[in-house]
């Protein structure tokens, strides 16, 4: 069955598969080293040539399993550790192994059970049709020989299925016991994960509280003078920003004539107007009271001067909804400066607010640049009456 997994779970699982197959080839190894005693000590009770060729097919068989390991074809079944291949070539192997040892076998009967150690992440039924294997293996063994007449002691033959039996029960029931730890293991870390999602969530939140402006939706100081100083530093030669102060004109007149509600309602209805009228890079703030800051990146002083103008009129003949104030009454003056790289913030909004100090003692309801001669013809001051 294939399986899909995303590329950093596939590395991570491979390194783990690998180190798994380094395992258990190391396991035959060890096992290869065994024969090679047994046959040195005399108690192989085969040809010489049948080791050779059990080694030689031992060896043949790990290298095709390193080849699918390196080529990733394990990665296509479901389980990429292909343990269940290499425990029934493992049985298989010893199968034939005892077989030659005749009536040596019992001393290396333990080596089943070192081979079913590799199954027991398995699911438990699946350990058990493994385990039972082992045992049917084990036990023809012994009738194999009983029908060559080669059996010498089938007593010790019938204990030593009896302590494979027991032991191998036991196995299958600590199989069990380690399936449940891993399904209650599994189950805390989804809920661990769900709650780190919560909490992810939870501080997407709070971020979001913490940036913006209650009243207006809008960004907030603390936010803005530090996205603000980023951007700054972010500036590269020959890029400029815009940088302008907002203040809304009269609003405490406002305020004193319609009601503080409404004064609430007009700082909302800025918010609206200046977002319909701004794109989504640009940053704007509220400064505090009916003041607000707004970033343009990446522009220059036409177009910047644009934009503070197009937001000026729209504000200017926008009617606030749920407030009994005539459009007309609204009005807003800017106070305009550029950022260069290498510009200090403070010293930047310093220069808007003295541009907005023109703006204000100049009539109102106009843009004012810090770029722009004080005591030139101004040209480049735009308001709502007349240039
Ligand atoms: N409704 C409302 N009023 C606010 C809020 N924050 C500040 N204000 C009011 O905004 C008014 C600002 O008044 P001033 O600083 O005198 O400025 P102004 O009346 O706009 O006059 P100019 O700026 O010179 O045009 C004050 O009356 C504040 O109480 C707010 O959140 N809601």
């Amino acid at each position: 069955m294939r399986v899909d997994w995303d590329e950093a779970d596939q590395r991570a699982l491979q390194q783990l598969v690998t180190k798994r197959f380094a395992m258990a080839a190391g396991t035959y190894g060890l096992a290869l080293l065994l024969t090679w005693i047994t046959v040195v000590g005399g108690f192989y009770q085969a040809p010489v040539d049948t080791a050779l060729l059990c080694a030689g097919l031992i060896l043949v068989s790990q290298l095709v399993f390193f080849w699918i390991f390196i080529r990733g074809h394990n990665l296509r079944f479901r389980d990429p550790s292909l343990t269940e291949p290499q425990v029934l070539v493992g049985l298989v192997w010893l199968t034939y192994f005892l077989f030659n040892l005749g009536s040596n076998r019992g001393s290396l009967l333990v080596l089943y059970l070192l081979v079913l150690m590799f199954a027991v992440f398995l699911p438990p039924k699946v350990f058990v049709r493994y385990a039972a294997l082992a045992l049917f293996s084990f036990i023809g063994l012994s009738l194999v020989d009983l029908q060559l007449e080669r059996l010498v002691e089938p007593q010790a033959a019938i204990l030593q299925a009896s302590v494979l039996l027991v032991t191998l029960v036991w196995m299958c029931l600590f199989v069990g016991y380690v399936n449940r730890l891993r399904q209650r293991m599994r189950q805390r870390r989804f809920a661990l994960q769900a709650h780190q999602e919560t909490l992810r969530g939870m501080m997407r939140q709070l971020e979001d509280l913490a940036a913006t402006d209650e009243l207006t939706g809008l960004y907030n100081r603390r936010y803005f003078l530090k996205r603000a100083e980023t951007e700054v530093n972010r500036l590269r030669k020959g890029h400029q920003s815009g940088l302008a102060l907002i203040d809304l004109d009269h609003f405490k007149r406002v305020n004193d004539q319609h009601g503080h509600a409404t004064g609430d309602r007009v700082l909302q209805s800025f918010a609206a107007v200046a977002r319909s009228c701004l794109r989504d890079g640009d940053i704007l703030a509220r400064y505090g009271g009916e003041e607000f800051v707004l970033l343009l990146p990446s522009t220059d002083a036409e177009q910047f001067s644009a934009c503070c103008e197009r937001l000026r009129e729209a504000f200017a003949s926008a009617e606030p909804a749920n407030t009994s104030l005539p459009c007309g009454q609204l009005s807003l003056s800017v106070g305009m400066t550029l950022l260069d790289a290498g510009d200090n913030l403070d010293e930047s909004l310093q220069r808007a607010d003295e541009a907005l100090y023109r703006a204000k003692h100049g009539g109102r309801n106009r843009c004012e640049a810090s770029w722009v001669d004080v005591l030139g013809s101004g040209a480049e001051r735009s308001d709502g009456t007349a240039g």
